[in-house]
């Protein structure tokens, strides 16, 4: 479904991303990792189309989508999240999610404005979408709510609802878990889960928590400095000395 080949990502006279491959097929959830710096978000905007590598390519379904806007590749099926919560913070849960609908199937302002049958229809099918999505993150008591009130392991879940009425194929979460408990992680991890089983989603995500990667991704990437030094099941990346060395045995 995802194909990094080669890509190179250099700021100035900085390296952040030399010569990565990374290959994710549809259905997995694959785990990114590595070391503070070492090119994880670098290489999550790369794919996600906030910049243009500076050599290779990325390709996602067949077709090739770097140096495309990013308001393009969400469109072709390919949705993120944000290490920090970015949500409305003066609307309703409901009001939140219905948004990431109306980015799917493009909010006309004119039908907006003279309230046309299309709009109206539309409107309620944002609102089915939303309770829908809602009810699949966990969140539909608090559909009324608005986003500044929620406590912030829900704020996140609203994040992903939200992510999700945009009906994604490939889903990338950066650090979903980052600064939630264990129980919270653990629904995190379900939730993930479930996207899979029940959706037919693709997940790509970075995370540091290892408990949680461990236990959930399918295969791993490991980046230290800008480069890819080990891949594979979460077992043999366990075992991988060089990864020990540089990123698991440092948080040890
Ligand atoms: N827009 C930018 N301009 C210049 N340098 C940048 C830019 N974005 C990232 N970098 C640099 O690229 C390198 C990789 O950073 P990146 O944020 O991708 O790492 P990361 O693995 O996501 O780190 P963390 O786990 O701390 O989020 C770092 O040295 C960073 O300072």
């Amino acid at each position: 479904m995802l194909e990094v080949n080669k890509v190179d990502m250099f700021f100035g006279g900085l390296v952040a991303l030399k010569s990565v491959n990374m290959t994710v097929p549809k259905g997995e959830i694959h785990g990114l990792i590595g070391p503070n710096g070492s090119g994880k978000t670098t290489l999550i905007n790369v794919i996600t189309g906030f910049y243009a590598p500076t050599a290779g390519e990325v390709i996602f379904n067949g077709k090739k989508i770097s140096g495309l806007a990013p308001n393009v590749i969400s469109l072709s099926g390919l949705g993120r999240t944000f290490q920090n919560v970015n949500l409305f913070p003066e609307m309703t849960a409901l009001e939140n999610v219905m948004t990431g609908y109306c980015v799917r199937t493009g909010y006309n302002l004119a039908s907006a404005i003279f309230e046309t049958r299309r709009f109206k229809r539309e409107e309620q099918e944002a609102y089915e979408e939303a309770e829908k999505q809602l009810e699949f993150v966990g969140l539909i008591g608090e559909r009324d709510t608005l986003a500044k009130n929620l406590p912030y392991g829900k704020r996140r879940l609203l994040e992903i609802a939200r992510l999700l009425a945009t009906d994604p194929q490939l889903v990338l979460l950066d650090e979903p878990v980052a600064g939630m408990n264990e129980q919270e992680s653990e629904e995190v991890a379900q939730l993930v889960h479930k996207m899979r089983q029940e959706d037919n989603r693709t997940i790509l995500l970075i995370e540091h928590h290892m408990k949680f990667v461990m236990s959930l991704c399918d295969q791993l990437t490991v980046l230290s400095s800008g480069s890819v030094i080990a891949e594979g099941r979460p077992e043999s990346i366990q075992n991988n000395e060089e990864v020990i060395a540089c990123y698991l045995g440092k948080r040890r």
